[in-house]
């Protein structure tokens, strides 16, 4: 397992290109599935979790290319199973189950793995497909849904945190083959819902936004290939931004979908951080003292889970007490304990870090948990005096393009160290 060497310290400076959602090309692939036709996507980030998405297309019997960016996708025929040690990688596997059960009237899927975030029910993709007709049944750790013809309903996706996002788009894609219209109220409205949406009409769909977090899908007889460029991604680009804020330093981002991160950058301004968006380009510079946080994470477009650990990082160098609210993901703080090992000072109040900030962190050994505590823990290492080593990086690897490159690239003293 690879492991990161970082020397903290240096301040950072240039340009970073920002890739692909990998929120967004997870269920754009999965989608592909619902034709026979080739399908072929643009700016698709090189990632594991890439890498395991077209693994299960292949498995499922599609033909898939991948280079330079570019995924050409055509599933001529395809069977309607994938197995646990395929699926149990990455939670974005689950997406295939709407897909297969439109494609193939049957779909077996085992229950999909993910990051250690916390308890990750289905029940309200499962609740949602079984409204389209399909019967769920739950047997040896497999979710095996059937439908002789789905049929459009109307239903809610309203969970105790708000809605879900993989949820919508699992119900969304078996909507576009079922007979009649389909009415989602509080659907997902995230950015990658959005961009899933427009790959689903490109590919002869009809599914419009009915007004805040309605969805209506009319279902069409069957669907052609398309081509698709991915959104950029607002995690690794609001990541980036960190970086410059927890470094003191100033950065400009390439591509960064400012129109997506507002309450991101909204966070960093309200802690002092300067955020200039000119022409598809975001600046991004900090220079102390900064003001302390006080976050609460909530549904798009409020401020995103995927940015509270990273959130977490950034406050712990600020001094005086900032408190960050996950309500999304309770229990989605392993960062914290590994921060304290780098001299955070921070408590956990059920779901709630209060962290009083230090001048400066301090170089530790620590372990990534899950993909955006292993984000977090390296910007600490950027900030932190001597050297943060961070073993189980292939958490990062999961979701980030080339971090210690593009890191590297602007200055940071950030190695990879091979198992
Ligand atoms: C691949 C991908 O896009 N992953 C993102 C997606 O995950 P994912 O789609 O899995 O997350 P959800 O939006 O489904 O989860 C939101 C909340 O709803 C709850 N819930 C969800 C489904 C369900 O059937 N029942 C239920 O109760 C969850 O426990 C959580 O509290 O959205 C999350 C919330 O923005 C992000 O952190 C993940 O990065
Ligand atoms: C939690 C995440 O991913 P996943 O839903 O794939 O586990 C994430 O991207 O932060």
């Amino acid at each position: 397992m690879d492991k990161f060497a970082i020397r903290g310290g240096n301040r950072l400076h240039g340009t970073i290109s920002v890739s692909g959602s990998k929120n967004s090309s997870l269920p754009i692939l999965a989608a592909t599935l619902l034709t026979r036709e080739r399908c072929v996507l643009h700016r698709v980030p090189d990632l594991t979790d890439v890498r395991y998405m077209l693994d299960i297309l292949r498995y499922l019997g599609a033909d898939v290319e991948f280079s330079q960016g570019s995924v050409v996708v055509e599933a001529r025929k395809v069977v309607g199973e994938t197995p646990y040690d395929l699926v149990r990688r990455m939670r974005a596997s689950v997406c295939v189950l709407g897909p297969l059960l439109a494609r193939c009237g049957r779909a077996k899927v085992s229950l999909p793995g993910g990051c250690v975030i916390g308890d990750r029910p289905i029940d309200l993709h499962l609740r949602g497909l079984e409204a389209l007709g399909s019967r769920i049944a739950l047997s040896k750790g497999y979710v095996i849904a059937e439908a002789s013809g789905l049929v459009g309903a109307r239903m809610s996706l309203q969970g105790p945190h708000g809605s879900t996002v993989l949820g919508t788009d699992n119900v969304m894609m078996a909507a576009c083959l079922a007979r009649g219209t389909t009415i989602v109220e509080n659907a997902a409205s995230e950015p990658e819902v959005a961009d899933l949406a427009r790959f689903l009409c490109s590919m002869g769909a009809k599914v419009r936004r009915a007004g805040g977090s309605r969805l209506e899908i009319e279902g069409v007889d069957e669907l052609h290939g398309a081509e698709h460029t991915v959104i950029s991604d607002r995690i690794e680009a609001g990541t980036f931004a960190v970086a410059a804020a927890i470094t003191r330093s100033e950065l400009v981002l390439e591509e960064a979908p400012i129109e997506h991160m507002r309450s991101t950058l909204s966070a960093l301004q309200d802690a002092g951080v300067f955020v200039e968006a000119a022409e598809g380009r975001l600046r991004v510079r900090a220079t102390d003292p900064l003001h302390p946080l006080q976050l609460r994470t909530g549904t798009y477009p409020g401020f995103p889970t995927d940015m509270q650990a990273q959130f977490c990082a950034l406050a712990a160098t600020i001094p005086g007490r900032s408190r960050i609210e996950d309500d999304i993901f309770p229990n989605r703080f392993m960062h914290i304990s590994e921060l304290k090992r780098m001299g955070a000072h921070a408590d956990l109040l059920a779901n709630v870090a209060v962290i009083d900030g230090v001048d400066r962190l301090s170089g530790a050994p620590v372990m990534a948990s899950d993909l955006r505590a292993s984000a977090a823990l390296v910007l600490a290492g950027l900030q932190a005096e001597n050297t943060t080593t961070i073993s189980r990086v292939y958490h990062i690897d999961r979701g980030y393009e080339r971090i210690d490159a593009k890191l590297r690239a602007v200055g940071a003293d950030i190695e990879r160290l091979p198992k």
